[in-house]
């Protein structure tokens, strides 16, 4: 008998998970979410035929509690999950989604002792093609973090990190699909402006990305092999490449990914609140995480 998973927050993530976990074989009915928005929960029972309903009642019962919530809502919801009285027979794991937060955010909230591990994933996780890292918080051990581990594996594949890397994680692993859809954006964009349609420029697009997305990690060749090997000497790739180079195509991805840990950073702060118009942190308050 698997155990019970509550995912606490029917979005993006929280339904890429839940639609993960269903494809790779594990029954509704060990599958419970709760969800705020009245439209948001009828879809999603529509779609997966899964209990949808509050905070409360998903966690009665649920070993594992995902909280897939954004980080402003989560002191209010951790102290709802702390409200729910433990199960004699099965030890409550929280598991966190949630960008930025340290676990030492919900381990303050929650009975004394309760073990929270944190997780990045992403959304490939959808089709089974999550890339996830896991860091356990100070009362995890490490049969909390191979039980993440194994739910994880079930949706695509995971890495243990320490706590400390995870906002470097986050900008590069949890936000970049939104790279890589960018990319194929400007990609069909510049396609259609060299004439294709745009039908066949997104076709020629998605697959160039997914078919380098399998090379890349199934082969064993470095990305800068696999580069040189479209190079063909004195050919059209040398001038598309040093055409990036020349627009700061490295330097832009640097600047990007800083600045994606300073919003986890700021996400941290007391109140919860995200960076706006450039007033958290600075890139410089990212070595001081822990
Ligand atoms: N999207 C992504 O690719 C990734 C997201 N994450 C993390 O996952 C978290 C969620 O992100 P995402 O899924 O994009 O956000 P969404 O806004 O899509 O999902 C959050 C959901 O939680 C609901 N919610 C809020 N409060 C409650 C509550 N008390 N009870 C039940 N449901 C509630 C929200 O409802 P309402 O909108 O009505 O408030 C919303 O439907 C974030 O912390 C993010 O950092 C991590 C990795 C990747
Ligand atoms: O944009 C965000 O804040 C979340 C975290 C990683 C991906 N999405």
């Amino acid at each position: 008998m698997t155990q019970r998973v509550a995912i606490i927050g029917g979005g993006k993530i929280g339904e890429a998970l839940l639609a993960g976990l269903i494809r790779s074989g594990r029954p509704t009915r060990d599958l419970v979410v709760a969800e705020k928005s009245e439209e948001r929960r009828a879809e999603l029972v529509e779609e997966y035929g899964v209990r949808v309903t509050d905070v409360a009642d998903a966690v009665e019962g649920a070993a594992i509690v995902v909280l897939a919530i954004k980080p402003a809502d989560v002191d209010a919801v951790v102290a709802k999950v702390a409200a729910v009285e433990d199960n004699a027979e099965v030890e409550r794991l929280t598991v966190t989604l949630v960008a930025g937060l340290p676990t030492r955010r919900y381990e303050d909230t929650l009975p004394a002792g309760a073990p929270v591990v944190r997780v990045m994933p992403n959304t490939p996780m959808l089709v089974n093609e999550a890339m996830s890292a896991v860091a356990p918080g100070r009362y995890a051990t490490e049969e909390h973090v191979a039980t993440v581990v194994g739910l994880l594996e079930s949706v695509g594949r995971v890495v243990v990190v320490a706590e400390k890397q995870m906002d470097a994680v986050t900008a590069l692993s949890g936000s970049g699909p939104a790279y890589a859809f960018l990319m194929a954006e400007a990609m069909i964009d510049a396609g259609v402006g060299l004439g294709l349609t745009r039908a066949v420029a997104t076709e020629l697009a998605g697959q160039t990305i997914r078919g380098a997305g399998v090379l890349l990690t199934e082969s064993k060749v470095s990305p800068v092999d696999l580069r040189a090997a479209v190079t063909s000497p004195a050919g059209t790739t040398a001038e598309a490449i040093r055409q990036l180079e020349a627009n700061g195509f490295r330097h832009a991805f640097y600047e990007a990914m800083r600045a994606n840990v300073a919003a986890s950073v700021s996400m941290a702060a007391a109140d919860a609140r995200p960076v706006s118009g450039g007033s958290g942190p600075s890139t410089s308050d990212i070595s001081d995480r822990d």
